[in-house]
C-alpha cells in the first residue's frame, strides 16, 4: 500500500452489497473498503460485472441490497458526491460537433469555473494538440484520451476508470500509467476495471479478482 499519506482522506465503504439484474445475480454479497492514497485494480474476464460494481459504487444502479458509503455519506442519485468524482464508464460522450478543448471548458463549467487556460493545460497533460479538430474526426485513441482528461480536469479526489487503456497505443499506456501513479501520489483514490492484469500490477496497489459476483484480493507476486 502507498504510504505517501498518512490519513486517508477519501474512502469508499461498500457493505454486503448485491446487484441483480434481470433476475440475474451479478454481485453477491461485497464488502470492502477503498481509502486513498491508493490505486485499486478490478480485473475479470468480460461479462463479470466489473462495469456494474463501477455503476453500483457510484448509485448509477440500484442496489439490490447493501450499501455504498463515501466519506461516510451514503450514495444517493438524488445528491451531489461527498468527494469530487471523475469517471470514465462505458465509452466517454462528447459533443461530435465541437473540438477537445470547447467540450472540456462546457463540461468544466456546469460545476466548477475551469478557465480556457486550465483546459489548455489539461489537453497538454493527456497530449491532445489543442486545436479545431471537431470530436467527430478524433480517433478512438484522442477520445479515450480526451475522457482521461474529463475525469481529472476538476483536480477530482475519486477517479473511477472502466477499461481505461481501450484505444491507446503503447505510449497512451505509458503515460496513463505515469498518470495514475501521479494522481495517487497527490493523496487521491483511484479505482480502475480492467481485463488486463499484467497492466494492473504494474501500477495498482492492490488488484481483486472478480468471480462469481465476488471480490478477491490477488497477492501481488511481483511484490512478494
Ligand atoms: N443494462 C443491462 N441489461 C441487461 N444485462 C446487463 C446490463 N448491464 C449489464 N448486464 C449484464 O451484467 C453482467 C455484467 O456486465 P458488466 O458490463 O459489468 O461486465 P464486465 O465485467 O464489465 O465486462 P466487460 O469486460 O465485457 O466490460 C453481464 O452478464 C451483462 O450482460
Amino acid at each position: 500500500m502507498s504510504q505517501s499519506v498518512d490519513k486517508p482522506k477519501i474512502r469508499v465503504d461498500i457493505v454486503h452489497l448485491a446487484v441483480s439484474i434481470k433476475r440475474k445475480k451479478i454481485l453477491d454479497d461485497i464488502s470492502l473498503s477503498f481509502v486513498s492514497p491508493n490505486i485499486y485494480g478490478i480485473v475479470g474476464p468480460n461479462g463479470t460485472g466489473k462495469s456494474v460494481f463501477l455503476k453500483a459504487l457510484l448509485g448509477f444502479i440500484r442496489l439490490a441490497s447493501g450499501s455504498v458509503k463515501i466519506n461516510d455519506v451514503q450514495i444517493d442519485p438524488r445528491r451531489d458526491f461527498p468527494v469530487s468524482v471523475g469517471a470514465i464508464i462505458e465509452h466517454p460522450g462528447f459533443i461530435n460537433d465541437m473540438n477537445g478543448h470547447d467540450n472540456l471548458l462546457a463540461l468544466g463549467q456546469i460545476r466548477s469555473d475551469l478557465t480556457d487556460a486550465d483546459v489548455h493545460a489539461v489537453m497538454v497533460k493527456v497530449g491532445l494538440p489543442d486545436d479545431k479538430k471537431p470530436v467527430s474526426d478524433y480517433s478512438l485513441g484522442m477520445i479515450q484520451r480526451l475522457g482521461i482528461a474529463q475525469a481529472i480536469m476538476e483536480d477530482q479526489q475519486l477517479i473511477v476508470l472502466d477499461e481505461p487503456t481501450n484505444a491507446l497505443d503503447r505510449e497512451g499506456i505509458a503515460f496513463l500509467t505515469k498518470l495514475l501513479k501521479e494522481l495517487r501520489d497527490q493523496g487521491k483514490l483511484v479505482l480502475i476495471a480492467s481485463h488486463d492484469l499484467l497492466w494492473l500490477q504494474t501500477l495498482a496497489d492492490q488488484t481483486f479478482e472478480l468471480t462469481h459476483g465476488q471480490l478477491h484480493k490477488i497477492e501481488d507476486v511481483m511484490q512478494a
